[in-house]
C-alpha cells in the first residue's frame, strides 16, 4: 500500500531530503529552509511472526521500499536531485540485521526490536557477566529489546555463520547501516558506518569512549570484524549512488526517538519529548556528561553533531502504546481504525473501574521485566468495551506518567511542560490524559513529523544549509496545548489503582519459560 501526499506549502528550495526507516512503514520527506513539509511518499512493509512474541523484518523489502518512497517523495515534490543539498537518515533502532558483504544478500530476516527471543540468552549473560558490567559501560540493563544479543542469536542460529562472520565476509548492522550501506552504492563499495546514537543501542557501544567495547564484544560473542565505524550523528558519510538521489551527500543518521529530541529542537539540557507511536519513548537532554538511572531509565546517546561533544540523554521506552490500539482493532475487531478508539472511549465518562496494562513483551522502563505479561484488572459486569477503550488509552498515559516520575527523580529535573509527537497525538482524548496523569501541560509542534525533521535538520546542519541551532529553533510552532483539568485526590486514587494492576502483571512466566 503506498499512502502518500503533498502538503502543498512549497518553499523555493533548495532543500533536504529525509528518510525514516521506521517499525510499520519507510517514509521519505522533502522538507524546505522552514523546516516545512514539502512532500511525503510512504510505505508498509510486513511484520513477520514466526512464533509468539518473534517478530521479524524482510530487509530485501525494507530496502526496496525504501528506493520507492525517496524517488515518490522527489517527483511529488516536482524537484531533481539537484535540488536536494542532502539527505538524513533515521530509523526504527536496535533492529538487527547480518549480511554478506559480498553479495549484499541478508543472512536471515531482521530481528526487530519487539522481538524477545533472546530473553534466555540475556538471563544467561547476566549470570556470567553480571547486569552492573553492561549498566556501566553501556547505559542499558541486560535486555532483550537490544542489538548485541540478537546478532549473538543470528551466530547462533544460521549454519556456518560465525565462521563467515570471523573471516569478514558478514557485516552487521541495525537499518541505519542498512540503508546508508545500499545507498552509497552497496557491494559496489557502499559505507559501513552507523551513528554514535544506533550504536548506543546495541550494548555493544561503551558509552564514555563511544567506540565499541572490546571486552564486552567478545562476552557477548559477537567478532568486532562485522561491525561498522561509529560515527557522529550530522556528517558526510558518503554520497547516494544510482537511483533518484545519485550524487546528494549522506549527511545524518539518527535513531528515531533521538531524531525527533533533535526535531523537537530539545537542545538544552532538562528539555524532554514523548513521541506516541508502535511504543513510546520519552527523552530528556541530559548535556554533555552521561546521567546514571537509578530508576529504571537508560542512559542513552541524544546526538553528536560532527566533532563536537556528543549529548547525552536520559529514556524512558515503553514497548506497547499504539500498538496496544492496532490490537484492538485487528485481534478483538473492537474498532475499525486507530482513530475510532477516541470515540468509543468518549461515549463513556471513565474507565469504569478497569485498568489494562499491556505487557505483551514483558515490561520495558522503568521494570524491565520479561516475565510480565498483559492484564486487565478491575473487571465487573459493569464494563464495556467503551470502558476498556478507555483503559486502552490510559495505558498509554499512566506508562508515561511512570516514566516522567522515573526521569524527575534521576536528573533532578520536574517537568514543567512536555513536547510530544508521533501518530497517535492526533488523539485529543489521550492528550487530555495525558495532561491530566502528568499535571502539566502538554505540547505538539506545528510539524508533527519530528522524526523526519530531526534527521533532516542534522543533515542540514552538516552541509551548511542551516547555521547552527538557533536557526532550527526559530521554526518550532506550537500548534496544539493541553491543560490539566483533573483534580488531585482523582488522579492519585487513579494512579494507585494502576499501580496495583502493574504488580498483576508480573512474574506470570516461570523461569523456565
Ligand atoms: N487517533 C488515534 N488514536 C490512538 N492511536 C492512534 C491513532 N492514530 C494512530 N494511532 C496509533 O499510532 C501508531 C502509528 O503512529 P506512527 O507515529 O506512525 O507509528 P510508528 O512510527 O511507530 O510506525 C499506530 O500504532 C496506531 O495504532
Ligand atoms: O519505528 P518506531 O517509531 O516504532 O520506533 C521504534 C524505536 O526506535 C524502538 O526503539
Amino acid at each position: 500500500m503506498t499512502d502518500a501526499h503533498t502538503t502543498g506549502t512549497h518553499g523555493t528550495g533548495p532543500f533536504i531530503a529525509a528518510i525514516d526507516q521506521g517499525t510499520t512503514s519507510s517514509r521519505c520527506i522533502v522538507f524546505d529552509k522552514d523546516g516545512r513539509i514539502v512532500s511525503v511518499d510512504q510505505k508498509e512493509h510486513e511484520q513477520i511472526f514466526p512464533k509468539p512474541a518473534w517478530v521479524e523484518h524482510d530487509a530485501a523489502e525494507i530496502w526496496d521500499n525504501v528506493q520507492e518512497v525517496v524517488a515518490g517523495a522527489i517527483v511529488k515534490a516536482g524537484i531533481t536531485a539537484a535540488d536536494v543539498k542532502a539527505i538524513g537518515i533515521t530509523n526504527q533502532r536496535e533492529t538487527t540485521l547480518l549480511w554478506d558483504k559480498h553479495t549484499g544478500e541478508p543472512v536471515h530476516n531482521a530481528l526487530v526490536w519487539q522481538d524477545t527471543r533472546t530473553d534466555a540468552l540475556c538471563k544467561e549473560l547476566g549470570r556470567n557477566v553480571g547486569q552492573d558490567r553492561f549498566r556501566r559501560e553501556t547505559g542499558l540493563p541486560l535486555a532483550s529489546y537490544f542489538a548485541g544479543p540478537k546478532a549473538r542469536w543470528l551466530l547462533d542460529n544460521v549454519e556456518g555463520l560465525r565462521e563467515r562472520a570471523e573471516r569478514g565476509d558478514i557485516l552487521f548492522g541495525t537499518m541505519d547501516s542498512w540503508v546508508i550501506w545500499n545507498l552509497t552504492g552497496g557491494t559496489d563499495g557502499g559505507v559501513h558506518v552507523t551513528d554514535v546514537t544506533n550504536a548506543s543501542r546495541t550494548l555493544l557501544m561503551n558509552l564514555h569512549t563511544m567506540q565499541w567495547d572490546e571486552k564486552i564484544c567478545s562476552s557477548i560473542g559477537v567478532p568486532m570484524a562485522m561491525l561498522p565505524e561509529i560515527r557522529s550523528s550530522a556528517e558526510v558519510y558518503g554520497t547516494a549512488r544510482g537511483g533518484v538521489l545519485d550524487g546528494v551527500p549522506v549527511a545524518s543518521a539518527l535513531g528515531d526517538q533521538q531524531a525527533a529530541l533533535f526535531g523537537q529542537t530539545c537542545f538544552a539540557e532538562g528539555e524532554a519529548k514523548s513521541t506516541y507511536g508502535t511504543g513510546t519513548f520519552m527523552l530528556m537532554n541530559t548535556g554533555d556528561t552521561p546521567v546514571n538511572s537509578y530508576n529504571g531509565l537508560l542512559t542513552t546517546v541524544g546526538y553528536q553533531i560532527g566533532d563536537q561533544k556528543p549529548v547525552y540523554a536520559l529514556e524512558g521506552s515503553i514497548a506497547v502504546t499504539g500498538s496496544l490500539v492496532q490490537w484492538m482493532r485487528d485481534q478483538m475487531g473492537l474498532i475499525q481504525s486507530a482513530a475510532e478508539i477516541e470515540t468509543l472511549a468518549s461515549s463513556v465518562e471513565d474507565n469504569g473501574g478497569a485498568y489494562f496494562v499491556p505487557a505483551f513483551s514483558g515490561l520495558f522502563a522503568p521494570y524491565w521485566r520479561p516475565d510480565a505479561r498483559g492484564v486487565i484488572a478491575g473487571l465487573t459486569r459493569y464494563v464495556t468495551k467503551a470502558h476498556i477503550a478507555r483503559a486502552v488509552l490510559e495505558a498509554t498515559a499512566w506508562q508515561t506518567r511512570e516514566i516522567s516520575d522515573a526521569m524527575t527523580k534521576d536528573s533532578g529535573v520536574e517537568l514543567t511542560a512536555l513536547k510530544v509527537d508521533g501518530g497517535m497525538t492526533s488523539n485529543n482524548l489521550l492528550m487530555q490524559t495525558l495532561a491530566d496523569f502528568l499535571d502539566a501541560p502538554v505540547v505538539r509542534p506545528m510539524v508533527a513529523e519530528t522524526t523526519c525533521l530531526g534527521a533532516a535538520y542534522a543533515a542540514g546542519l552538516a552541509v551548511g544549509f542551516w547555521p547552527d541551532t538557533d536557526a532550527l529553533r526559530a521554526n518550532w510552532r506550537r500548534a496544539a496545548e493541553w491543560t490539566p483539568r483533573m483534580d488531585a485526590d482523582t488522579r492519585a486514587r487513579e494512579y494507585k489503582s494502576w499501580l496495583k494492576a502493574v504488580e498483576r502483571t508480573m512474574g506470570w512466566l516461570d523461569d523456565e519459560e
